[in-house]
């Protein structure tokens, strides 16, 4: 049956994927090789299992994105239920555990146990190895055992994709007809052995998870055609209606009570627009440069993680259509592909449309200090065009509805704490400070890089001393600091204090964005564009490329409008004039 699978499968997506899963693989392969910095431990892989890994990439993928059990008798809801646990958001415990990577728990175990570990209950449930599907934090089982796949992804031979997109579950059944029995585990290091699960529990999982990507597949099929849809809320409800609950719950969630999520929307309905008539706008000109690159319109793509969890093209759906549209991507560096992975779809979007499409580079600074190092050399090596540095996330989220779903339990634990607290949990670095910019730009060499979290102006003028290129104001879609202002109230507070500031430095607004007239508002008070987060993660999850070029073409559309019934021409000419804040009328 898998074999007449497979064969489908291939078929369907061979012209999309295989040349581009090949290159990409060989490419990775032998960064596994070379890497120097992989663990002394890894053995390289065996050659045989190497070429039969390369050669079948394709086919292990398109296992993905085809149904491929139609009727498993499953109860999907419930699975769907439990899947919602796979959400890694949250998963700080398993960031704290990988921490302690040198504590080699297969040892451990099989010095304990021998192979017979289940028989004394040391099984792993699949609920806690559900938590960790995330490229940057990723546990897969294979025959029982489960290992820690989150660096050893980017160098799979076989790409990237495969493994987040089935990151938190079995992957036993997929990886037969690729790999030799074993061959995963031969080629981890030993620390990435968590432990086992019970068989059984295995057994029902991996159909269950093989049912629902059989629903999400043939509910995506049934969805209206994407011209169908008229605005961004109306993609969103689409995307909706089939995503499981989890990858819902991923992509909406915010931080405890959800205000500043709310505010972001809310902060565009408190200011009315004050039209000029009698103005010629047969012709309008949206253009406009972005993080100093040539952009179609005064919008980019937010970075956001994750964009796999909606659509197993993930973020290269984001990417084909940012380049099919002309305005630049920003990438997260949780996205779910490699950077490598999406930058190599940028050359060849780039060389199918004869012009180079724009794309930004977003990182963390992390507790290890080498990994986002890393990251800002490979970015800056590989032509990304402007680095974002998120401030908003020097720790951690508290998103309760995500944890809630997930069954997280607090503490309980007696104790008068009457020290300070120290070492937040989590990679983020919460020791950053200012002076950290200094190695930053040395390693961006010469590459702009833009503060993005920046909600106070103090802050702006800071980032305008360090030389830096510009300022998000942003509060992260409200997934941060609940509570945090909106990007849109800190754009105008800031312009009303110091209206020249914007001609000083570059400043961009997020959160919230989903209209032309949103656009607008946020171009009066000087923002050179917005970016904008969920709606291009739902649209790519619901309709894939297409579902992103709509999404471009839908605010192309209302902000050409909205331009020509402003009576503006250009973007130049949008002042803070005409738009009046009800706020303060109030006052
Ligand atoms: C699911 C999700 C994941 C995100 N991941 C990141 C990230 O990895 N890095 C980052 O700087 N911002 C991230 N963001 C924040 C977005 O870049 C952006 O600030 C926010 O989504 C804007 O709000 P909007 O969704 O209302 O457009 C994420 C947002 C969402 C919804």
């Amino acid at each position: 049956m898998i074999s007449s699978l497979l064969q489908r499968s291939h078929h369907a997506v061979r012209n999309i994927t295989k040349v581009a899963r090949v290159t990409s693989a060989s490419r990775s392969a032998s960064r596994y090789y070379t890497s120097s910095s992989q663990s002394s431990s890894r053995q390289p892989l065996g050659s045989r299992s190497l070429m039969l890994a390369v050669a079948t990439g394709t086919i292990t993928l398109a296992l993905l994105t085809r149904p491929v059990l139609a009727d498993s008798g499953v109860d999907v809801e419930k699975e769907q239920q439990e899947d919602i646990d796979g959400v890694v958001s949250g998963a700080k415990g398993s960031k704290k555990q990988r921490e302690q990577s040198d504590v080699d728990i297969a040892e451990d175990l099989r010095e304990k146990y021998g192979s017979n570990a289940e028989l004394h209950g040391e099984y792993l449930s699949l609920i806690e190895v559900a938590r960790h599907n995330l490229s940057q934090d990723a546990w897969v089982v294979v025959e029982g055992k489960v290992f820690d796949v989150s660096d050893f992804h980017k160098y799979h031979p076989g790409g990237s994709a495969i493994i987040v997109a089935n990151a938190g579950r079995d992957v036993t059944e997929l990886s037969k007809p690729v790999h030799p029995p074993r061959t995963l585990e031969n080629n981890l290091p030993p620390e990435s052995f968590k432990g086992y699960v019970n068989p059984k529990e295995v057994a029902a999982s991996a159909a269950a998870v093989k049912a629902e990507q059989d629903r999400v597949a043939n509910a995506r099929l049934k969805l209206p055609p994407p011209e169908t849809m008229l605005g961004l809320d109306e993609i969103e409800e689409s995307a909706k209606s089939f995503l499981s609950p989890r990858v819902t719950n991923y992509y909406s969630a915010s931080s405890l009570d959800g205000y500043s999520t709310a505010d972001n929307r809310n902060a565009f309905r408190k200011c009315r627009l004050l039209p000029r008539i009698m103005k010629n706008v047969n012709t309008v000109a949206p253009q406009t440069t972005i993080f100093g690159i040539p952009s179609a319109l005064p919008i980019y793509v937010s970075p956001s993680s994750n964009a796999l969890l909606g659509h197993p093209d993930g973020e290269l759906n984001i990417t084909r259509g940012a380049a099919k549209t002309g305005i630049v991507q920003g990438v997260s560096a949780a996205a779910s592909f490699p950077l490598e992975e999406i930058l190599d779809e940028k050359d060849r979007m780039d060389e199918a449309i004869g012009e180079k499409m724009g794309l930004v580079y977003q990182v963390y600074l992390q507790k290890d200090r080498s990994k986002h190092e890393a990251q800002v050399r490979e970015a800056v090596e590989r032509g990304c065009q402007a680095l974002l540095l998120t401030v908003d996330s020097n720790v951690g989220d508290l998103r309760q509805s995500t944890e809630k779903l997930k069954g997280t339990t607090g503490d309980l634990e007696p104790g008068r704490r009457m020290e300070p607290f120290t070492d937040p949990p989590g990679y983020h670095d919460p020791t950053q400070e200012w002076e950290d910019l200094a190695k930053l730009k040395e390693l961006a060499s010469g590459v702009p890089i833009y503060l993005k979290g920046v909600c106070h102006i103090d802050d702006v003028r800071k980032a305008k001393e360090a030389g830096l290129a510009g300022c998000i104001f942003s509060n992260h879609g409200g997934r941060q600091l609940d509570q945090a202002r909106t990007g849109f109230d800190s754009l105008r507070q800031v312009y009303y204090e110091d209206p020249n500031l914007c001609k000083e430095i570059e400043l961009y607004i997020d959160g919230g964005v989903r209209r032309g007239s949103d656009v607008l508002q946020a171009l009066a008070f000087g923002a050179r564009g917005v970016g904008l987060g969920r709606p291009f993660l739902y649209a790519q999850a619901a309709y894939g490329e297409q579902g992103v070029i709509r999404t471009v073409r839908i605010l192309e559309n209302e902000i050409l409008n909205a331009m020509r019934l402003m009576g503006v021409t250009t973007i130049e000419e949008i002042k803070p004039s005409m738009v009046e804040c009800l706020q303060e009328i109030w006052k």
